[in-house]
């Protein structure tokens, strides 16, 4: 299968190589206007975004034949990703191609911050000479304060810390282990904010961090300290930065990043201030971090497009596990099987509970997902994949319950589907033998053993002498070929289940004079050709 890319920003010509060498096509066009990239994104199974391109929902929706969206960097507030996961569309980062570069920019704004050395360098080519207007501050001996220890703060401490500053940090989700390991103690926020000498912030913008310094808790700041942000516009609110200076709590900040960028007329007022540094978004612009993050994200998306693996994946977590041989047959047993539940199921069940037991149980989550794909591409008019499988299931209220069992007496593996505890069919189960052999091993206790392919009647009789020759009597007046069966039941006189399993597609019209047959009940024609 050949595929195309289209990349959108300004990504390193490397992107290209590594496409190119995998057979993928790849056009590259940074002019598109809104509505020609509407049209344009139609022809391609992948894009490539920095931060200038916004992919929204409304833009997803128009990419007919879109799997994949590559950010060749770490942020993905420019990509709508729960829109993505809806339409079934992977969304890519390269997690760490850039960390190095933007903890050395930040490493270089503490430092220019606390020496003026923008402002002076300035002052300079201006034809001035102003030493004791620029008089700075060492920062060795200082406290440097990190919100958000994970990549980047980590390697901003580790560099800091050789500067003579001691370093403390705040982040609810770092373990002890790595904080001790960095030789960090990890404080409470407003302990932090009361000591670090010098704030920097490495998180992403969340709720929990949009406006983490503001006016309003600007009285926990240790007085006179140094605020910069080389990670995400707004986490210190924008709307005080001046006044935050002007009313003595803060001594300089430093800013690579905006909440909106370029910088609205409002925003770019108060970067003017004489204490406000600023650059535009420069911490991944370096050569080595744009050559990394290119290649890396090419590296990725050819392999995610090949289904070989899903590195850097951030949405659909466990479809990683889909190029695991050992799990292949247990998706595919899954799928098959959630397709005949729902089939079996009553109309609008809405409540199912999942079983897996033996050695499938460690993949619940990924066949979970494949169960779901199954049960719903009989409903969901779009196509249903294991990256939006949970998604369409939550948007038609289906709850679902998952039980791991390790004991499974007997077969190796086994996945049970309930649904429905007054429905003529309550529950089915199956499991694979070998590597392709799918089969329905029992129906609402009742022993089975039939292939899971192609079309299958199945109902539930009376245990009495002629129900079979009935119904092949039946099939035969109308030239149904029987292809395998099985038969079920508990106790010898009392009801029986059937499942018959013919060579051809059948209709209402052929089914009538079967389910019409004294003693049988409950008939469901499954098919399971897809
Ligand atoms: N300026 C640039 O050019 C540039 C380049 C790369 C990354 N970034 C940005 O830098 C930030 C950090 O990137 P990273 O690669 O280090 O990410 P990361 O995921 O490795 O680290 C983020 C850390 O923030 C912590 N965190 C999350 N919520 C928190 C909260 N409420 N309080 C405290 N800590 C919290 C997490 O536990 C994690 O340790 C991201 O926002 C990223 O987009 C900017
Ligand atoms: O592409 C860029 O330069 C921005 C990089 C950075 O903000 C990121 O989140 O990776």
């Amino acid at each position: 299968m050949s595929f195309s890319i289209l990349i959108l920003d300004n990504v390193d010509p490397l992107a290209e190589k590594v496409f190119e060498e995998r057979g993928i096509k790849v056009t590259r066009n940074h002019n598109l206007s809104g509505e020609e990239l509407h049209q344009e994104i139609k022809k391609y199974d992948g894009i490539v975004v920095r931060s200038s391109t916004t992919v929204s929902a409304d833009l997803l929706k128009s990419a007919e034949n879109l799997k994949v969206v590559g950010r060749a960097g770490v942020g993905v507030d420019n990509i709508d990703i729960e829109a993505a996961t809806a339409e079934g569309i992977l969304v890519m980062n390269t997690p760490d191609g850039n960390t190095v570069s933007t903890a050395e920019h930040t490493c270089g704004m503490i430092l220019a911050l606390a020496r003026n050395i923008p402002q002076s360098v300035d002052r300079v080519k201006n034809g001035g000479w102003d030493r004791k207007k620029y008089m700075g501050t060492e920062v060795h001996s200082k406290t440097l304060g990190i919100i958000g220890l994970g990549k980047i703060g980590a390697e901003v401490a580790q560099r800091m810390r050789e500067f003579g500053m001691t370093v403390k940090a705040y982040d609810p989700f770092a373990s002890v282990e790595k904080a001790e390991s960095l030789n960090i103690e990890l404080l409470e926020l407003d302990e932090l904010l009361g000591t670090a000498d010098f704030l920097t912030v490495h998180t992403p913008l969340t709720e929990k961090t949009k406006g983490l310094v503001s006016l309003e808790n600007a009285d926990k700041l240790k007085k006179g300290m140094y605020l910069v942000n080389c990670a995400r516009g707004g986490i210190y609110k924008e709307e005080d930065l001046s006044q935050l200076i002007d009313n003595g709590y803060v001594a300089g900040i430093a800013l690579d990043v905006y909440s909106q960028e370029p910088p609205n007329e409002a925003l770019y007022k108060q970067l003017k201030h004489p204490h406000i540094i600023s650059t535009p978004h420069l911490g991944a612009s370096t050569e080595e971090a744009q050559e990394k993050v290119a290649e890396q994200i090419a590296y990725q998306m050819s392999d995610a497009l090949e289904q070989k693996n899903f590195k850097g994946s951030l949405n659909g977590k466990s479809i990683s596990l889909i190029t695991n041989k050992e799990v292949q047959p247990y998706l595919k047993l899954a799928e098959i099987l959630g397709s005949a539940a729902i089939q079996l199921a009553p109309e609008n069940a809405n409540n199912f509970s999942f079983e897996y037991s033996g050695a499938c149980a460690q993949y619940s989550d990924v066949l979970t997902d494949s169960i779901l794909k199954g049960m719903l591409s009989h409903h969901v008019s779009e196509s249903v994949n294991l990256i939006n499988a949970r998604h369409y299931a939550d948007d038609r209220g289906l709850k679902i319950r998952e039980t791991k069992v390790s004991d499974t007496k007997t077969f190796n593996d086994l996945i049970t589907v309930t649904f429905g505890e007054d429905a003529d069919y309550q529950t089915i189960s199956a499991t694979v033998f070998g590597e392709d052999d799918y089969r329905i091993v029992e129906i609402d206790g009742y022993g089975i053993e039939l292939r899971m392919e192609g079309d299958i009647v199945m109902y539930q009789n009376v245990d009495k002498p002629g129900m079979l020759a009935g119904v092949s009597g039946a099939m035969a007046k109308q030239g149904i070929n029987i292809g395998a069966l099985s038969l079920g039941r508990t106790d010898k006189g009392s009801n029986a289940i059937t499942a018959v399993s013919v060579d051809k597609e059948l209709t209402e019209e052929e089914l009538k004079p079967i389910i019409e047959l004294d003693g049988v009940n409950a008939l469901k024609y499954i098919s399971l050709n897809n």
